[in-house]
């Protein structure tokens, strides 16, 4: 669906020039909830604006639908743009507008007669639940309704991408929340790809299928939501997965018996079902201490994480650790 292949951006300024993207390579597909966290910096805001050509690449290509974007005249720009909807963190409405007339307005631009703008406008607040704000103006609307209206507008000639910079990060979480399901709603009942750029990663959790960290203008680390969050590799990702990663405190830390081994055990799906540890306990003769752990719901699947201690002879503990990454466990050694 969109494919950035080898994508650079300079800013050249007066005194320095500032590399925001360094060669960004990310494949997303038909359907994908797509989300690009990174602190605040990172390039996000600027790969995203690389998608519908706001910002020109200094180097590298974007194709959507197998089309590259990059050989496109500004007419045939203007046609692909019309397919490619964007909502932004202050909604970005027109206050002399109604909320009707802020929808019609792309429909205007791309001159959709007059007749079909009112239907596609009764279609779209029906979606977005604001029916009965059709002749409100922004200045009458909460946050989360303004943004209800941004994502009305941005779909209002049938994209096929969505585009959201920092869509929620104006919000109060509540309201957060039920943006983030009628971003999904959207997803699921149109089938339209989103790409999500964010700092948090509870938006990521709560309805990404993919995720890609940046950092300094690169991808540090991009995979599966799940697995990104069961074993994160980069200590970018690392920190932004730390909340819920029930990591250890430093009480517990300063307790513990030193001469023993301190691992951190992470796993995801099917596996958090599955009776693992009693059998290696039971195979290796080995004790498990579990000093802390839980599991997380996240979205179709399970994440987990323990901390646990292992008690016994020193090859059996090597051969139980062994075990527990045989069957998908990841065993990280904390202290020993
Ligand atoms: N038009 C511009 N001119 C010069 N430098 C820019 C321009 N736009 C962005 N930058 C720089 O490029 C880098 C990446 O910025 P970008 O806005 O893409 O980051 P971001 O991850 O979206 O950050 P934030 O979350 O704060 O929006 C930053 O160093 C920024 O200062």
């Amino acid at each position: 669906m969109i494919e950035i292949k080898g994508v650079y951006k300079e800013f050249k300024g007066k005194s320095n020039n500032v590399e925001a993207l360094k060669n960004i390579n990310m494949h997303i597909e038909q359907g994908d909830i797509f989300g690009i966290i990174g602190l605040s910096g990172a390039g996000k805001s600027t790969l995203v604006r690389c998608i519908n050509r706001l910002e020109e690449p200094t180097k590298g290509e974007v194709f959507i639908k197998d089309k590259n974007i990059m050989t496109l005249n500004s007419s045939e720009l203007r046609e692909m743009r019309k397919k490619i909807g964007m909502i932004f963190q202050h909604f970005n409405l027109l206050n002399s507008r109604t909320v009707a007339e802020n929808i019609a307005y792309p429909m205007e631009i791309a001159k959709v007669p007059k007749e079909d703008r009112g239907k596609r406008i009764d279609e779209l607040l029906k979606l977005v639940e604001l029916e009965d704000k059709k002749d409100s103006y922004p200045s009458q609307l909460s946050g989360g309704q303004k943004q209800r209206v941004g994502i009305a507008r941005a779909l209002a000639n049938h994209p096929d991408v969505l585009l959201c910079d920092e869509a929620t990060s104006a919000l109060d979480p509540k309201t957060t929340q039920s943006i983030l399901k009628l971003l999904k709603k959207i997803n699921e009942t149109l089938g339209l790809t989103i790409v999500i750029i964010t700092h948090e990663m509870e938006v990521i959790k709560q309805i990404c299928t993919k995720v890609a960290v940046m950092e300094a203008g690169e991808v540090v680390e991009s995979g599966p939501v799940p697995k990104v969050f069961a074993h994160p590799t980069h200590p970018t990702t690392k920190s932004f997965v730390q909340n819920i990663s029930h990591d250890i405190p430093v009480e517990l830390l300063d307790r513990i018996d030193h001469n023993r081994q301190l691992f951190r055990l992470s796993f995801e799906g099917i596996k958090t079902s599955q009776p693992i540890l009693s059998k290696m306990i039971k195979k290796y003769g080995v004790d498990a201490n579990i000093l802390l752990g839980g599991i997380d719901h996240l979205q179709q699947t399970f994440i987990g994480s323990l901390i646990i201690e292992l008690i016994g002879e020193e090859e059996e503990i090597k051969k139980a650790v062994a075990f527990l990454q045989e069957n998908n466990v990841e065993c990280e050694v904390i202290s020993q």
